[in-house]
């Protein structure tokens, strides 16, 4: 789930990048990538695998001149780890344009063809995204080449529509020209814009979150609808156009229950609310189906656990512990690319506090499953704890299918709930009763924010996903994604570069 950002300013944007691209430093650890514009028409490019504060040095920053610039932070889903797949991508025609995305292609093998035998384009890594930006390009070039009207940009864009299928929120920049941002038709993944007063003028940002928004001054205008994009020139001017033929809102449910930083407003949803309503509905499901439970304690798994477990507690009435604690250098594990790195680094991230286990009864608390790599660790660490029964709860269904829109889930082997009851999972994690969340509660949970909101993709949920996605696409994503292949590839991959700062 990668995060993106573009800042159309009125004096240098570099600080104002890197600033966003820490705030959604949640999105993606894997790489980060900064390119301006400055006022002669040049790129100025800083990308490379690594957190924010580690690819951006001092000298980095000075280089990075110009009053406008994209930015990307990336967790791949595509291709491999290589420090040539980093976002922004480059292509010098027309229009000299960079690009970075959030999301994930599920046609990219036959685009990557038509690229070369019907456009004669060359694609020169495995990411999805650096076809994205070659289909782009090409609808552009399919306009009238080459004036660089919004009427050519929106039309280019629907061009991506109709031949790009899968998910994607992307911002892509014109040299000397402005800033483009756009959603998929079904709107899957997030894109938001707003505005910020200075003396020199109005400024304009588009990012994946409105956090990046809040940070750094700027006022929310308002989500990009599915299918729009949004064009903001140079001096200021604001385009906005519906670019996709049937639009329809199917946003991806996972971002409600991980993805998005807490304090983020997700087409007219306050995550952090929805978040309190899962942990309601869940804490009702125990009085319901489990009136006489015995648990003593409910403790949270820091950090995104954290809120749902606090509305159970108000709900069933139980104490809520801070049972576990985090250590905070240590980034997201889930989204970390190894599950040697991931296993480890849960142990490393959470450590319990003995008094409040020992004896005790206690429910652990977390939003989500899914290889079940967290919940088996802070199982056996809350019995060694001395607790006297571990009982689990998730705030999201049990997640049985692979992701094909931008998260990192490719083998349904790889997810602990595939081909397993719920008993089944509580066995395999050790835990002595495990609850989870009902979908139609989840998907409650988050409409109530914004009735609007009939459809989610609730795919790793139902395996129900709602572009076409080939049964051919999802065994290639799985021979070729699983946590082995993704090991071989990036060694495999790791010097494929053409051109860098370092
Ligand atoms: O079943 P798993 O494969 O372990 O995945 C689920 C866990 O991973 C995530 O935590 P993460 O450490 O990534 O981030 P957080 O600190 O925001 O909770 C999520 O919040 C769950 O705790
Ligand atoms: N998580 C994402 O949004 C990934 C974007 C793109 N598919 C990549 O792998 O770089
Ligand atoms: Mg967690």
């Amino acid at each position: 789930m990668c995060g993106i950002v573009g800042i159309v300013g009125r004096s240098p944007v570099n600080q104002a990048l890197y600033d966003a691209l820490l705030v959604l430093q949640h999105r993606g650890q894997d790489a980060a990538g900064i390119v301006t514009c400055d006022e002669d028409g040049h790129l100025h490019l800083r990308k490379d695998n690594g957190l924010v504060r580690d690819v951006f040095t001092q000298q980095h920053m000075r280089s990075l001149t110009g009053n406008m610039g994209i930015g990307h932070v990336r967790y791949p889903t595509a291709g491999s780890s290589s420090s040539a797949e980093a976002q922004p991508f480059y292509v010098n025609s027309p229009h000299g344009i960079t690009l970075g995305h959030n999301g994930n292609l599920t046609n990219a093998a036959e685009l990557k063809r038509e690229l070369f035998l019907q456009d004669r384009r060359h694609i020169n890594t495995e990411s999805d995204s650096e076809i994205l930006l070659n289909i782009l390009a090409q609808e552009l070039i399919r306009q009238d080449g080459l004036s660089l009207t919004p009427e050519a940009l929106f039309r280019a864009v629907s061009g991506v529509h109709r031949r790009c299928q899968g998910a994607y929120g992307v911002v892509a920049m014109f040299c000397g020209r402005g800033i483009l941002g756009f959603r998929d038709p079904h709107g899957i993944r997030p894109v938001v814009y707003g505005r910020r007063e200075t003396e020199e003028g109005t400024e304009y940002m588009v990012a994946s979150e409105s956090v990046a928004l809040d940070t750094l001054g700027f006022e929310l205008v308002r989500d990009l609808a599915p299918g729009e994009a949004i064009y903001i020139e140079m001096d200021g001017t604001v385009h906005l156009q519906q670019c996709a033929d049937n639009p329809g809102l199917s946003p991806c449910i996972f971002e409600y229950v991980y993805f998005a930083r807490p304090d983020s407003v997700m087409d007219d949803v306050v995550v952090h609310r929805a978040r309190m309503r899962m942990g309601t509905r869940l804490g009702k499901k125990i009085l319901r189906e489990w009136p006489d439970h015995d648990i003593d304690v409910i403790i949270p798994i820091p950090d995104t656990g954290r809120t749902v477990a606090i509305e159970m507690a108000h709900e069933l009435n139980v104490k809520y512990r801070e049972g576990f604690i985090k250590n905070r250098y240590i980034g997201r594990t889930f989204i970390m690319p190894g599950q040697t790195q991931r296993r480890k680094s849960v142990r490393q991230k959470l450590n319990a506090i003995g008094l409040e286990f020992k004896g005790k009864n206690v429910l652990l608390v977390d939003d989500s499953i899914v290889r079940g790599t967290t919940s088996r660790e802070i199982v056996m660490m809350a019995r060694e704890a001395g607790a006297r029964k571990v009982y689990f709860a998730s705030a999201a269904p049990p997640v049985r299918y692979p992701n094909v829109y931008g998260i990192d889930m490719p083998a349904a082997q790889e997810l602990i709930a595939h081909g397993r009851t719920e008993e089944e999972v509580c066995a395999a994690i050790a835990a002595d009763r495990l609850i989870y969340q009902d979908l139609e509660d989840l998907m409650g949970a988050v409409r109530k924010g914004n009735p609007r909101l009939e459809r989610f993709d609730c795919s790793v949920f139902t395996g129900e996903y709602v572009t076409q996605v080939s049964p051919d696409y999802l065994t290639h994503l799985e021979q070729r994604r699983n946590d082995l292949a993704k090991h071989k590839k990036d060694r495999e991959y790791a010097n494929l570069d053409l051109h860098n700062n370092a």
